[in-house]
């Protein structure tokens, strides 16, 4: 069974590659990314200028998966883009790679986004649309005039291929209003989903939260995640144009894992909590475990059965 993956004219050895904010946050973490059995890789969101982020303990790996509120700590965009360059240079043949940006502000966005497009950077860029908004409203993606008037923004000069990194939605309202937003601009994919936000781990022991921003609040990822992940790579990749592809993220632990996000219409898969628990080592057991999984189930390629989810 070949893994092999065509996104956006480019044909990956296989669909999986870390989740943005997941071993990606310097040159030492992409390096062992991009030498490991990941197709591709993904760069930290970037900021304008380089973040501390918030105070530590900020991740916390739990059974079932993750609770985070890192606080966008990064080495700022400039560190990114002369990352992502100068790797072309020295692997022009190399894959795509993908760069992740959540600016503070829509300006912020805006500024690093036209810097992308001025660039020689010629691979994907993925605007997280979980970034802020103004105090007291609701990140980016759950405020859908303020969705629509970014993405306008943006496609009046970005020309090369763009994505968005969605959080999760969970009614049907919300699926249809952010659908028709999205299928008005020529983004090359959505990639579903960030974190379930705002969660709360307790630590039955110490009768205590466990991350110490937000009073213990933080963004779910892992095993928890998966049923939502997965209903929202449905519900885009069966409401968007087919030209927008879906990146599943959220609680890809198995191979078996990766085969339901397929079958939900996925293209790319990305993990996240489980890189950060096994390390690189797991793109090596997920692909194995996702081959054996087609061999017994008689496919040969992720085409026969992409998207083929079945109802009842
Ligand atoms: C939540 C934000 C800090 C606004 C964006 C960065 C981010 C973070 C983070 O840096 O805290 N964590 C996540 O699970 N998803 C994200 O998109």
């Amino acid at each position: 069974a070949s893994l092999a993956t065509t996104f956006l004219n480019h044909t990956y050895e296989n669909p999986f590659m870390n989740a943005s904010g997941v071993h990606c946050k310097d040159t030492k973490e992409l390096n062992e990314l991009d030498n490991s059995k990941s197709s591709t890789f993904i760069t930290k969101s970037s900021t304008s200028l380089k973040r501390e982020g918030n105070p530590e303990p900020r991740y916390f790996s739990v059974p079932l998966g993750s609770i985070n509120s890192m606080g966008l700590p990064n080495e700022g965009f400039n560190y990114y883009l002369k990352y992502v360059i100068d790797r072309q240079q020295r692997m022009p043949k190399g894959n795509p790679a993908f760069f992740s940006v959540a600016g503070m502000s829509v300006d912020e966005n805006l500024k690093m986004l036209k810097a992308v497009q001025d660039s020689d950077f010629n691979g994907v860029t993925e605007l997280n649309l979980s970034c802020p908004n103004v105090p007291g409203k609701p990140q980016v993606a759950y405020d859908f005039d303020l969705l629509g008037e970014i993405l306008q923004k943006v496609f009046e000069f970005f020309t090369k291929p763009l994505g968005v990194k969605l959080p999760p939605y969970f009614d049907f309202a919300h699926f249809d209003t952010a659908a028709s937003i999205l299928n008005r601009f020529p983004l090359v994919y959505v990639n579903c989903i960030n974190s379930i936000g705002n969660g709360l781990y307790i630590d039955i022991e110490k009768e205590s939260v466990v991350i110490k921003p937000k009073n213990g609040f933080g963004g779910l990822g892992g095993e928890y995640i998966k049923p939502t992940a997965l209903a929202n790579v449905r519900a885009f990749y069966t409401r968007l144009n087919p030209s927008i592809k879906i990146i599943g993220t959220g609680g890809i632990r198995t191979g078996g894992d990766a085969f339901e996000h397929l079958l939900c219409g996925a293209t790319m898969l990305q993990v996240g909590t489980e890189l950060y628990k096994e390390g690189v080592s797991v793109f090596d057991r997920i692909e194995r475990e996702l081959k054996e999984i087609m061999e017994k189930k008689g496919y040969t390629s992720i085409e026969q059965f992409r998207g083929k989810l079945r109802t009842l």
